[in-house]
């Protein structure tokens, strides 16, 4: 990946749980190390709200909140402002929502945070969904853009607009780096060990080929959740994802 070195977080864990016990149980198992990140998303969010995020917080866990912000860009920007007072680490935002969209969200979010005596979150634009393929991008969107391309020119959009970097398929990481600078990153979900069904996503990679195609943190949600053993899952993901030459 050129000279420079490559950040990379630990495997960000996708909390898809209905109940608040099923989450605590997660965050309790999940206190190894290195500490996962946990991603919490719209289904715990709207159940239990902040407290939530509190009780993985107190745990020592890094917050990945990802509540994907779309609508005008002036109410995208007062409920950014609310999220930067939460002391989330990452949050997200679609792209599809325009630059100027993105620009008024990032610019609430750091509002936020500073009002809270916070450092802003880092600022995430949805690209494509890794449930989309070609065929639903031409399709239903519309869209005459290749799926490499339209995640490409959505990068660059989020880079400008003010974002800290996007999430993508692994399978575009490469084409991404190409027209964005070497700090924006590019968080992947969509990951697959090669023995657990895709289920209902299209552009999946291995941790390992996350890993090798530059991605900067994965997010696993089933494959972790799922599992009858959610620690070992995560590690071996971990070990996978977070090789030696890192
Ligand atoms: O923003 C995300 O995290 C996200 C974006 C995307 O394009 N695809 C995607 O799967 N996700 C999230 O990543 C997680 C993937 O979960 P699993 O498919 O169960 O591993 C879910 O929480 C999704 O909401």
């Amino acid at each position: 990946m050129g000279g420079k070195i490559l950040k990379r977080y630990s495997p960000m864990v996708a909390i898809d749980v209905a109940t608040k016990n099923e989450a605590l149980d997660l965050f309790d198992r999940l206190t190894v190390e290195p500490r996962p990140i946990l991603k919490i998303g719209m289904e715990l969010y709207y159940h239990f709200g902040p407290e939530i995020i509190k009780e993985a917080q107190r745990r020592g866990f890094k917050i990945f909140l990802d509540l994907k912000l779309h609508d005008i860009p002036n109410t995208v920007k007062r409920a950014m402002f609310v999220l930067g007072q939460l002391g989330v680490d990452f949050t997200t935002i679609h792209a599809a929502g325009g630059s100027e969209m993105v620009a008024a969200g990032a610019t609430g979010l750091k509002e936020g945070a500073q009002a809270a005596g916070l450092p802003a979150p880092k600022l995430l634009a949805i690209t494509q969904l890794t449930s989309i393929d070609e065929q639903i991008l031409h399709d239903e969107q519309h869209v005459d853009l290749s799926l490499v391309e339209s995640v490409q020119s959505y990068a660059q959009l989020a880079e400008k607009a003010g974002a800290n970097g996007v999430v993508c398929s692994a399978h575009e990481v490469q084409a991404i780096r190409q027209v964005t600078g070497p700090d924006f990153l590019c968080v992947t979900p969509g990951i697959r060990p090669w023995n657990f069904a895709k289920g209902d996503q299209k552009r999946v990679v291995t941790p390992h080929q996350a890993h090798d195609l530059g991605s900067n943190a994965i997010v696993v949600g089933r494959p972790i959740t799922q599992s009858a053993d959610p620690v070992k899952a995560y590690q071996e993901i971990e070990e996978e994802f977070l090789t030696e030459e890192d």
